[in-house]
């Protein structure tokens, strides 16, 4: 049992045609889907490159702890099934062989025909498949490399189209072939006129479809199917325009409310990489600062959330921190990380405000001395400004505003702040901590932020106080049980 999403990619929305029949057969799997609308179509591509963008695609899909792969394109089968199948540790399923297969058990004649792209048809990949079952089968390969624009441009009800299909399959036409089959997952989408074209006595064999008993085979031989008993959820992303996506996706998948994304794969790793895979109870702790990630990671581990820093994702392109508050600045950082990553995310700003410096450094805590994250010197900084300061007017406080994004509801951001008084040491105490922690004196303790066990700083921190608001407010509203 699993309910890890299963993915589905594809050069464009010809995969949908796969991912429609998936939702048919396997309605509570929990699916995602990525077209790579930019860089469409892959037919004329060479082998090598549709294949390094496989893997870019796969790479972005694997973030999302999926359990088994779909290749919802003939071409990038074709490509790249091989490759990723012996690198990946879940089963991937391409879409060549279940066409293959349907095919030699369709003709009476043994004489298939297969319509594809350029790539397809250049890598015989079709016929090796139907050859390797029986010999005795004669394949017609042809490409055609107009059926896929007219697809994704939303052209494939239209007159042109049909007069497209029917010029395009002419040569096929009283050669004996008995069943054609559409080694292209855009190619159902023109059905009624392929049919029409070769005529009622040819049998259509979709590639995709058949994948899709193939991907249930599979989900009970590993034992990966779903438990649940609800609708699983559907999630799009395309690299081209969402809005283009969802006309088509609506339409052919009969769905009113899609929740489409534009994303932006080509910063993803064109080879295998190490991922870090996320799942259901991942949670993405958006910070750079080791003692940070330590002390937030502590609490969300305890109520069993899978912690990943920023630093598992090297591509991720950095937030800038331009507010003029801590929220402003943990909403940037929250709502930036988690809109790049789509996944929930949780960013804390907080900083040092000292009395005597009206509340300095406070949001420039972190730059205080210039050059960020420089902590010896912000401390320099901080000493040299309170220098002319008596010991019994140094208080301050460092305050922190923890704010958590989810994708699934991007405008509801769940903002908790926390503070801690104490005073400013001239001479620094303790190895733990960070920043301006051995500085930081607590006079009912007698010792510096910096004295305490990462637990005993978590009791009585900023952070410490801001975390147990957040779990009261998570409480709450049902999020996490702890
Ligand atoms: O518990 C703390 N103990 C000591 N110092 C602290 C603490 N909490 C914040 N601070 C100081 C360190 C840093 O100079 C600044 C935070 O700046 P802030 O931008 O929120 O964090 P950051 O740049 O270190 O990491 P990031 O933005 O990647 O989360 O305040
Ligand atoms: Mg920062």
């Amino acid at each position: 049992m699993n309910s890890a999403p299963i993915a589905f990619m594809d050069s464009g929305v010809g995969g949908l045609t796969v991912l429609r029949e998936a939702m048919r057969q396997l309605p509570h799997e929990d699916v995602i889907f990525l077209g790579d609308q930019a860089r469409l179509p892959y037919g004329p591509r060479p082998a090598a490159q549709v294949r390094e963008f496989s893997w870019q695609m796969t790479n972005f899909l694997r973030r999302f702890g999926i359990k088994m792969l779909v290749i919802a394109c003939n071409t990038a089968t074709a490509a790249a099934l091989e490759d990723l199948r012996s690198q990946l540790d879940i089963p991937v399923v391409g879409v060549i062989v279940p066409g293959a297969r349907a095919a030699v058990k369709a003709t009476a004649t043994r004489h298939i025909g297969v319509i594809a792209t350029e790539g397809t048809v250049r890598s015989g990949a079709y016929e090796k498949a139907i050859k390797r079952r029986t010999n005795d089968i004669k394949v017609t390969s042809m490409a055609a490399p107009k059926f896929v624009p007219l697809v994704e441009s939303n052209e494939y009800k239209s007159p042109i189209a049909k007069k497209v299909v029917a010029e395009t399959l002419q040569p096929l036409l009283g050669q004996g072939i008995d069943t054609l089959v559409m080694g292209c997952t855009h190619y159902p989408l023109l059905r009624p006129f392929i049919q029409d074209a070769v005529g009622p006595d040819v049998k259509l064999i979709d590639s995709g479809r058949e994948t899709v008993g193939e991907v249930s085979v599979l989900l009970d031989y590993f034992n990966l199917a779903t438990d649940k008993q609800t609708t699983g959820s559907r999630r799009f992303f395309t690299t081209g325009s969402a809005e283009m996506f969802k006309t088509i996706a609506g339409d052919w998948l009969d769905m009113a409310d899609i929740n489409v994304q534009h994303v932006d794969i080509e910063g993803e790793p064109s080879t295998y990489q190490r991922v870090i895979a996320a799942h259901d109870n991942t949670i993405v702790v958006a910070s750079t600062n080791k003692g940070k990630i330590a002390e937030i990671g502590k609490f969300f581990a305890a109520r069993d959330m899978r912690v990943v820093g920023l630093d598992a994702f090297p591509h991720v392109e950095e937030v800038d921190e331009t507010g003029t508050t801590f929220e402003e600045n943990a909403r940037l950082k929250a709502d930036g990380y988690s809109k790049q990553l789509h996944l929930p995310v949780i960013a804390d700003d907080s900083g040092l405000m000292v009395d005597a410096l009206d509340g300095a450094p406070g949001v420039f805590s972190a730059r205080y001395a210039g050059e960020a994250h420089n902590d010896a010197a912000n401390n320099a900084k901080l000493l040299a400004s309170l220098a002319d300061t008596p010991k019994d007017k140094r208080q301050a406080q460092f305050r922190s505003v923890l704010v958590l994004a989810r994708p699934d509801h991007p405008d509801e951001d769940i903002v908790a702040s926390g503070s801690v008084h104490g005073e400013i040491v001239s001479i620094p105490r303790g190895d733990n901590g960070f920043g301006y922690d051995p500085f930081f004196f607590l006079p009912e303790l007698g010792m510096t932020m910096a004295e305490l066990s990462m637990d005993q700083k978590n009791e009585i921190s900023h952070r410490g106080a801001a975390l147990r608001n957040l779990g009261k407010i998570l409480n709450e509203k049902g999020i996490l049980q702890k």
